[in-house]
């Protein structure tokens, strides 16, 4: 697998008037390979924003190394831009232009040709919907349309800041299926979220990050698997027995209201064998299975929740207004918001 985005030990530090020095990313490491489709998966003010921003040049770096297709950023993103569709944070859309005019004007800003317009709304799934005003457009349906004005270049890595941020259950599923089919068309994605739901449904792979570090990192299933604890849901008749029969044979048990759970559990058969010799019949024998919800609990210490942007440290965030949207890679970072903000 070749690597399409490398980051080695990315550190960044705010530095701001109001809040002194506070260290956003603090020596974090991401690799995404081609063809994935990556979760970046963080609480509220993990700093995912500012990773994808360091990696797209936006924002300087203190120290690191970050790499797109093998050129370095920021020195040699220029040579690999046309590649990368990018969109860091809600873009803002003129509410009384058409998708389709919106989509005209970006592309013809870019320098593509307007015969993508048609194209990339097919491919977001709203060609039927082009010809309408955007300020009458459901999130979901705008969120497509930033997908789709980072899709104009045709690129083949696509970087997406929170996409999901906000839809409904039926919205993410929608953009799952928009994940699915740019990957089935050889596109690399790297989408990031604060939402488990939506990684585990969009994602392959995942990186997770809290407080600025990687704490976890590979397939979603893998992840889950380092934090299996081999546990079984055990039902019987006597629990009471049954618990103490399985301890003697050297299990971990804990009694859950008419249910034991059975813990470093290999094979499953030593419960049913134990029991079943000492008369007591396995009426229910369920594997637990770590979710990536309890994952992300216990990396992170922190409980992800849609409406309520948090950070890492437990405070409540005072403004969580969208910052901005980036749609090309031309655009330079504003190096004084950094001071201000
Ligand atoms: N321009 C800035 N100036 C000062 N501090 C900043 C700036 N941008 C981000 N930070 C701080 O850096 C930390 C990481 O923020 P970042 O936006 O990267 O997190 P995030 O994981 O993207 O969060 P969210 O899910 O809320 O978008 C936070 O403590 C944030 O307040």
């Amino acid at each position: 697998m070749s690597a399409v985005i490398e980051i080695d030990g990315l550190r960044k530090t705010f530095h701001s008037v109001r809040q002194g020095h506070r260290v956003a990313v603090d020596g974090f490491d991401l690799r995404v390979d081609a063809g994935q489709i990556h979760g970046f998966l963080g609480p509220n003010g993990s700093g995912k924003t500012t990773t994808l921003r360091a990696l797209l040049g936006l924002v300087r770096a203190d120290a690191g190394r970050m790499s797109v297709f093998g050129a370095s950023s920021p020195q040699e993103l220029p040579a690999v831009a046309g590649r990368v569709g990018a969109i860091v944070e809600s873009p803002q859309f003129f509410g009384n232009f058409t998708a389709h005019r919106t989509l005209r004007l970006l592309a013809l800003a870019g320098g593509v040709p307007t015969t993508r317009v048609d194209e990339v709304l097919e491919q977001v799934g709203l060609r039927d919907r082009g010809d309408e005003r955007v300020k009458g457009y459901s999130l979901g349906m705008k969120q497509r349309l930033a997908v789709a004005s980072a899709l104009l270049k045709d690129p083949e890595l696509l970087i997406l800041d929170e996409p999901a941020n906000g839809l409904d259950p039926a919205g993410i599923r929608e953009m799952r299926d928009l994940m699915r089919s740019l990957s089935a068309a050889g596109v690399t994605v790297l989408l990031s979220s604060h939402i488990l739901a939506e990684i585990q449904l969009i994602c392959d792979h995942v990186t997770i990050i809290s407080r600025g570090r990687r704490v976890a990192a590979g397939r979603v299933d893998e992840v889950l698997a380092g934090f299996d604890q081999h546990e079984f849901a055990v039902r019987v008749a006597d629990p009471e027995r049954a618990a103490q029969l399985l301890r003697a044979g050297g299990l971990a048990v804990t009694e859950h209201d008419d249910q034991l759970v059975v813990g470093g559990v290999d094979e499953p058969e030593l419960i049913t064998r134990t029991l079943g010799e000492q008369g007591i019949w396995v009426r229910e024998l369920v594997p637990l299975r770590p979710d990536l919800e309890s994952v992300f609990l216990e990396l992170t210490g922190t409980t992800p929740h849609p409406t309520v942007p948090r950070q890492v440290d437990g405070s409540v965030l005072p403004d969580a207004a969208p910052r901005d949207a980036v749609i090309d890679l031309d655009v330079r970072a504003d190096e004084t918001r950094e001071v201000q903000a």
